[in-house]
């Protein structure tokens, strides 16, 4: 059985992610890409779906981990009546081979160690022919997939299975490197797990150095933006939602969705942060991404692409495997791609304008891109959409959809105005105003003293909380008080905040989902702007009380089971610590910035 989800730490190579269990377990490793199928996927099944467990023989041994400074390099260490062993784990990448490093390393006494390497390309389907090379190294392959695996243990094969047992003394070592590659490309040579390791840190270290200083909180800061930097691609600039698929809103249900995918909502957040934290290039590298993968006709702009910008998301369940802890289907694709999600037009503008503004210098293909999808959303605005949740009902004139579509006309308008860019800013001022006034009518229940989900319904809505954050009204207008009070009324459960009212949202699911991180920290930065800091730092804190032994946050938190749920680790989370953390440190964090008319 896979371990609960805040047990995992992630390795990363800014391709794809492994999830290493505290109990030395890695159960989910896609190659060679994020979106790749796993060869390890014992995280939505079972041992017999791929995994590669290094740890004590005795069942008791507790774990403590930690990455290396500012690195994803990870550190765990196991204390038994024996001994006291650690195991150092990293992923790595050279010239289209993935290699991923573990060396076990005596700290004290005598500990009897065992390995299990079940290796199942295809999501835990296929099993790959076995063989031992003439220079000792074991290989595996089937269909396009090749792993060589290199170790200093001796190991044979068992039950479909490479098993080992060990002994580690203080001061010894055992050193492991399996690497990836195409099984039609020459066998790479062997990785040394030492260099890697020094390599994998000083690079990690060095990235970490350039980052702007946010005081208080800078130790969750900088682990999200390290987690943020890992999930964005090398190579093409494409930013991941997350690194799984599949793992549940609700432990047993089926809200299991894939985030392997560059939404361009979570993307532009994600920017807006990194572009916080001092990294312009990033910004550089995913406006470069943009501008190649909305490419074409704006008719055709999806809300979210693959991580080369691909546009085919399709999508499939995967029956033999099991699901998290039985949480079934698992989904591969995301059928939320074909979606219409007015708001990224928002998103997108208020993200390039923000560049802008940081000093990203323009590309000369930028404007006119903007510029095209300004021009196609005058046409289509006030047409219902999915809304920022994606849901899979009938369409609505979702309230923050329609915030959002003024957020783009108000920043085209600001980029025409202050940047001198060409564009029909007369026109576009009497769409803004036109979508205000609407909002403003249809978006807001005088009787409730609030802002409501969608156009004449008393739903809820965390996404409100964005309002006065993008700047649609001030923050201590009384519509946007009493829409920050209903919140707290109706959304709240222990403390956070759920993303719209269970059951009412008519999302044709189960009821019953976490709270949604994203919210809550939303809601900080809410109170920043109302000047309750003391409630801010509060809820804040709280907050980063869910995180992980090793920083790490999920989409969403159970409270009642204690329990982190949702994929893993969710840039969305991240991301929004991120915001908030500057929102509190700063006396004009991005919120003030943004919510300037
Ligand atoms: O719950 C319904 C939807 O859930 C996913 O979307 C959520 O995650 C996205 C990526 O982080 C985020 O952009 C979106 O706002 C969230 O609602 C899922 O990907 C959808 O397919 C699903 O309909």
């Amino acid at each position: 059985m896979a371990s609960r989800i805040e047990d995992y730490a992630v390795i990363g190579n800014c391709e794809t992610m492994a999830l290493v269990g505290r109990d030395g377990s890695i159960d989910w490793l896609c190659l060679p890409r994020f979106d790749s199928a796993a060869c390890f996927a014992a995280l939505l099944g079972n041992r017999d779906n791929g995994r590669w467990l290094i740890a004590p023989v005795a069942a008791e041994a507790a774990s403590k981990r930690h990455y290396r400074g500012n690195s994803l390099v990870l550190e765990t260490a196991f204390e038994t009546s024996t001994g006291v062993v650690q195991i150092i784990d990293a992923l790595s990448r050279r010239d289209r081979v993935t290699d991923l490093v573990r060396i076990v390393s005596g700290l004290s006494g005598s500990v009897e160690m065992q390995t299990e390497i079940v290796l199942r390309f295809d999501y835990g389907r296929t099993i790959p022919w076995a063989s031992r090379r003439a220079d000792g190294r074991l290989q595996f392959v089937a269909g396009p997939d090749r792993i060589v695996l290199d170790s200093s243990v001796s190991l044979r094969g068992e039950a479909m299975r490479t098993v080992g047992r060990f002994d580690v003394r203080a001061g010894e070592e055992h050193c492991f490197a399996m690497s990836w590659t195409l099984s039609f490309l020459a066998v790479p040579e062997a990785a040394d797990p030492k260099r890697v390791l020094e390599q994998e840190r000083n690079t990690w270290e060095e990235w970490a150095a350039r980052l702007t200083p946010v005081n208080t909180w800078s130790q969750p800061v900088v682990r999200s933006l390290l987690t943020l930097k890992a999930l964005t691609h090398r190579e093409t600039g494409g930013i991941v939602a997350a690194a799984t698929t599949s793992l549940p809103e609700i432990v047993g249900g089926p809200r299991n969705w894939d985030y392997r995918f560059c939404w361009l909502r979570d993307a532009t957040f994600t920017i807006y942060a990194l572009i916080n934290g001092g990294f312009m290039e990033e910004a550089r590298q995913w406006r470069d991404w943009l501008l190649r993968a909305a490419a074409g006709d704006p008719d055709d702009l999806q809300i979210m692409y693959g991580i080369g910008g691909e546009r085919r998301l399709t999508e499939y369940e995967v029956p033999w495997l099991d699901g998290y802890e039985g949480s079934r289907p698992v989904r591969v694709g995301n059928l939320a791609s074909t979606q219409l999600q007015l708001d990224v037009f928002g998103e997108l503008l208020d993200t390039l304008y923000v560049a802008r503004n940081a000093g990203l210098p323009p590309n000369k293909a930028t404007w006119p891109l903007e510029r095209a999808l300004v021009l196609h959303l005058a046409k289509m605005w006030d047409q219902p959409d999915s809304g920022i949740w994606e849901m899979r009902g009938e369409k609505r004139h979702f309230t923050h959809s329609k915030v959002m579509a003024w957020v783009a006309f108000d920043r085209a308008i600001r980029m025409v105005d202050e940047f001198g860019v060409e564009g029909p800013a007369a026109e576009w001022q009497h769409i803004r105003s036109r979508i205000h006034r609407q909002v403003c009518e249809q978006g807001y229940d005088p009787k409730l003293g609030s802002f409501v989900q969608s156009y004449g319904s008393s739903v809820l809505d965390a996404s409100l909380l964005l309002l006065p954050l993008v700047g649609f009204l001030p923050p201590d207008d009384p519509r946007v008080v009493g829409t920050i009070e209903a919140v707290e009324r109706r959304l709240m459960r222990d403390g956070f905040l759920l993303r719209y009212e269970d059951g009412r949202g008519s999302d044709n699911l189960p009821a019953g989902q976490g709270a949604f991180l994203a919210c809550s920290f939303w809601l900080v930065d809410n109170y920043v702007l109302l000047g309750r800091l003391d409630d801010a730092r509060t809820l804040f804190e709280r907050l980063l009380s869910l995180c992980n032994d090793v920083g790490l946050l999920a989409e969403e938190y159970d409270a009642r089971s204690g329990r982190q749920v949702g994929n893993f680790p969710q840039a969305f989370s991240h991301l929004a610590l991120i915001n908030s953390a500057y929102n509190l440190a700063h006396h004009r964090g991005p919120a003030k910035e943004r919510s300037k008319t």
